[in-house]
């Protein structure tokens, strides 16, 4: 095992391979942090976030916006990805190069090469928060990775099985840990459980989530 590429465990680059698609690279947008949290402001300004309902009518308690050529959505009609932000009737933020970047860098240390997100959903939670188990299968081509950043307080994510029932792994993800998954774990449930209260340095009492996928 190359140490370069295997690094210890929380090493600025330590890329831990969870299983045959799904690698953690422990910290790697740590020092970007401060860049991304900038760009994400301006977004956020245009594009707010806003708790979606879901098709059975529950309102999500994480809340959501997205910036890129597509945005993932929900309303009582189902879910989908759609250009225009249903509520500015705008076209979503673009996707600031900072964040493709890193998004496009973080794939291609998983071994997915030739990332070209055109969707990146930003998800925010508060203490108490989660998100229940579910896989990403609103996008067309399954063949793109799923990118996803962490920045904030921790949150215990549940890695679960192709199926339902099968077993969840649990992991911690920090701030600065971005977690990518793909290939023959592209479809696999997974979910958050609920946020624990704490004061993060530069978010306060939250977690952002950015995830980035192909949509289309
Ligand atoms: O917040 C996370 O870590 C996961 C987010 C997620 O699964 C999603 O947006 O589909
Ligand atoms: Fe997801």
């Amino acid at each position: 095992m190359a140490a370069d590429l295997f690094g210890p465990a929380h090493g600025p680059a330590g890329v831990e391979p969870l299983s045959a698609g799904t690698f953690l690279l422990h910290g790697f947008a740590e020092a970007q942090a401060p860049a991304l949290l900038e760009a994400l402001g301006h977004i956020l300004a245009q594009s707010p976030l806003r708790h979606l309902i879901t098709p059975g009518g529950q309102r999500m308690s994480v809340a959501m916006s997205n910036c890129g050529p597509l945005g993932w959505v929900s309303d009582r009609s189902g879910y989908r990805y759609q250009a225009s932000d249903p509520e500015t009737g705008q076209p979503w933020p673009p996707m600031p190069d900072v964040l493709r970047d890193l998004a496009r860098s973080a794939a291609t240390l998983a071994g997915f090469p030739d990332f070209a997100p055109d969707a990146c959903l930003i998800n925010r939670y508060a203490p108490g928060t989660r998100l229940s188990l579910h896989q990403d299968r609103d996008e067309r081509d399954l063949s793109a990775p799923i990118v996803s950043v962490s920045l904030g307080l921790p949150a215990v994510f549940l890695f679960g099985g192709l199926t339902r029932s099968d077993p969840v792994r649990q992991l911690t993800l920090y701030h600065g840990d971005v977690l990518v998954w793909g290939g023959p774990d592209r479809l696999r449930f997974h979910g958050v459980k609920p946020l624990a209260e704490g004061i993060h340095s530069l978010l306060g009492a939250q977690r952002i989530n950015l995830t980035f996928r192909r949509a289309a």
